[in-house]
């Protein structure tokens, strides 16, 4: 892929994101539409995004039973989406499950430990070990489960990569240096996490919140 940003297009205004897709899609490789955007808009509004002909990536982040998430994912199968999150956390068959009921040519991805979360975070949820592990031991789970990859920051891309060569790695939760961090807590650059060989970014306020997203696209693409 030329462009590996997948700008978040995080607002429930379907006009709104319309709008901001169509300022920044010269320097991004695909849109990303996340829960606020579908509890508002929906599969008319993904496939009104869609006619804007970049690759959809629908993050919904699907975690329930196995046979809730299937059935989940074979009522968005119409909308072909190029990449889907579900939860690794919701076990294997829970994957199995999730990649078998996606269209053919969809990235099923799961979603290891969010970056907003640390270390202390896992503690009070009552996850053993620190971010870095949990990362690494859900990667496994998600390649033994046959999805096709994970989501998970840039401090953990290079172990998840090494370890699982031929996965797909998303990483959000991209700064670019001195960019206000907000609600992320495991952050790094963009060109840090496509050294550490992350197949694609995920990059919402850093480029919807700046006076100019088109020149801050462009600019955060010219680093990599
Ligand atoms: O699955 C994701 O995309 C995701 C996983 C994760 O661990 N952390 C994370 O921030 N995201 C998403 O990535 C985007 C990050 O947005 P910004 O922090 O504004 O760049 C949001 O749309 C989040 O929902």
């Amino acid at each position: 892929m030329s462009n590996r940003i997948y700008v978040a297009l995080d607002t429930p205004d379907l006009a709104k994101a319309h709008a901001m897709a169509g300022k920044v899609r010269r320097h991004v490789g695909g849109i990303k539409l996340g829960l606020e955007f579908f509890m508002a808009n929906g599969r008319p509004g993904v496939r009104e995004m869609a006619e804007l002909g970049l690759p959809i990536f629908l993050d919904l982040k699907l975690h329930d039973i196995p046979n809730t998430v299937a059935k989940a994912i074979m009522a968005l199968r119409e909308l072909a989406p190029a990449i889907l999150t579900v939860h690794a956390a919701g076990g294997r068959a829970m994957l199995e499950d999730a990649k078998a009921a996606a269209p053919a040519g969809t990235k099923v991805v799961a979603v290891t430990t969010l970056t907003s979360l640390d270390g202390t975070d896992l503690k009070s949820i009552g996850c053993m070990g620190d971010p870095h592990e949990q990362v690494l031991r859900l990667t496994e789970l998600a390649r033994d489960s046959g999805v096709d990859g994970v989501v998970c920051s840039g401090e953990e891309v290079a172990a998840a990569h090494k370890f699982w060569p031929k996965g797909f790695f998303v990483v959000p939760g991209v700064r670019p240096a001195n960019g206000v961090i907000g609600d992320q807590k495991r952050v790094v650059t963009p060109r840090a996490a496509i050294d550490g060989g992350a197949s694609i970014l995920v990059v919402g306020r850093p480029i919807t919140q700046a006076e100019d997203p088109d020149t801050a696209a462009r600019e955060i693409a010219a680093t990599l």
